[in-house]
């Protein structure tokens, strides 16, 4: 790996948190590198336009962009996807037959157990890389339309991340300390990470508190309207995960850490953390449209995912289940079959035991049946 000054961070994804990292990375004193499927947001950034950040990082910076994927991964020192959870199987399948042996991948922020299928792909090339899971991302923000300016609502104190394969640990949190700093809590593998998420069941409450404002497109404060009933079903939600996580002897964050660590505010109770983030100016801006992450992302990458380990463990999410199912029923959609990467992995025919196994190894058992199932796997990973 090259020097700090010359190290290159490939980016995939260009929305608001990979703006928000870019600016962060250049503040660091890093060169980021963006790639899209489209390319239509790094389009001002190509013909020459500065990244502007402001709020929790301020700067300038020149971030380079790549036209392809395989340029990204060439170029690049580290990889990371910085898409939503519906996004990440097109970029991975876009990133996996060029990512080099030992270059790491760090999925910000991971989704939907995405990290044993692009490990599981890189093993069918032979290929082993640590792949870093993060359980929220080190920065928030909002990109701008200019397609030039973010602004960033937060760096984190704390994200929760975990390497696949499990052995390789050592090599994923030394690049997360070297890029980002003394910000990260290692849990005990890829299934904590998949309880550490706490956007779906937080969004699922917000969302479900303020659809109509959602749908009539108005501007309102999310913080603010976390109001004490919709904090104690979040609180509620809190709990069902922790169960699962309890069942399977994972620690992991609980709600209350996660907006101490994530927006600075003292524990008390989530209507309260909430109030008083808003009343720091922190509070954030709710979606002002139905078709928004929280429910096209959260819903079928998240909700759905707590659902199914709710099952395995014999600790069933009713509330996580109740989403999947009113939203379903208010989009006319049916959100637990739109995510794709479960498929990919075939969890539905996985053992837990299976599951725990592949999380630690990062290899898939064998399933013929699987939509990911790409052929043999190369024998013993290259070097
Ligand atoms: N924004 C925030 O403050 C926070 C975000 N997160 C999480 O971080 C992740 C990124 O969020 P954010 O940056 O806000 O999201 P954005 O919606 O801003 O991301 C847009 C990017 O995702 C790409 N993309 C969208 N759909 C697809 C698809 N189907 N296939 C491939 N690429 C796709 C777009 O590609 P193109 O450029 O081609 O259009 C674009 O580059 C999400 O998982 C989100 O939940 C978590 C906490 C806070
Ligand atoms: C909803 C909220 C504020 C908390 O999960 C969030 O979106 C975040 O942590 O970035």
């Amino acid at each position: 790996m090259t020097d700090d000054n010359n190290l290159i961070v490939g980016i995939a994804g260009a929305g608001s948190v990979a703006f928000a990292t870019a600016a962060r990375l250049a503040e660091r004193g890093f060169q980021a590198m963006l790639w899209s499927p489209s390319g239509s947001r790094t389009k001002a950034l190509a013909a020459g336009a500065e990244l502007v950040a402001t709020g929790a990082v301020e700067g300038r910076s020149r971030p380079l962009v790549a036209d392809s994927a395989e340029a990204l991964a060439e170029k690049s020192d580290v990889l990371m996807i910085v898409v939503p959870g519906y996004g990440h199987k097109a970029v991975m399948d876009a990133l996996s037959p060029h990512v080099r042996a030992g270059q790491p991948v760090i999925i910000n922020s991971h989704s939907s157990l995405g990290a044993l299928y692009l490990s599981d792909k890189l093993a069918r090339r032979g290929v082993e890389a640590p792949i870093v899971a993060w359980g929220t991302t080190m920065v928030g923000g909002r990109q701008q339309p200019d397609l030039t300016h973010v602004h960033v609502s937060t760096v984190r104190k704390s994200v929760d991340i975990c390497t696949v394969p499990a052995h390789l640990s050592d090599d994923g949190l030394a690049i997360c300390q070297r890029l980002f700093g003394d910000r990260f809590a290692v849990r005990d593998g890829l299934m904590a990470i998949s309880l550490s998420n706490l956007n779906p069941q937080n969004h699922m409450g917000i969302a479900l508190g303020n659809m109509t404002r959602m749908e009539r497109g108005e501007t309102w404060s999310q913080g603010q309207n976390v109001t004490p009933n919709v904090g104690r079903l979040l609180e509620a939600l809190d709990r069902e995960r922790l169960a699962i996580a309890e069942a399977l002897g994972l620690s992991v964050r609980t709600i209350f850490e996660h907006f101490h660590w994530s927006f600075h505010v003292p524990i008390a109770s989530i209507s309260e953390m909430n109030q008083q983030m808003h009343a720091n100016g922190n509070g954030g801006t709710g979606p002002a449209t139905a078709d928004s992450r929280y429910v096209t992302e959260d819903v079928p990458f998240g909700l759905v995912v707590t659902a199914k380990l709710g099952q395995m463990t014999g600790r069933p999410a009713t509330l996580h289940q109740a989403g999947v199912d009113v939203f379903s029923a208010m989009y006319g959609r049916d959100f637990a079959r739109e995510n794709t990467l479960l498929d990919a992995i075939g969890l539905d025919g996985m053992t837990l035991d299976e599951l725990q196994e592949a999380a630690r190894s990062g290899v898939l058992p064998d399933d013929p049946t699987r939509t990911g199932h790409g052929g043999s796997r190369v024998s013993g990973p290259s070097t």
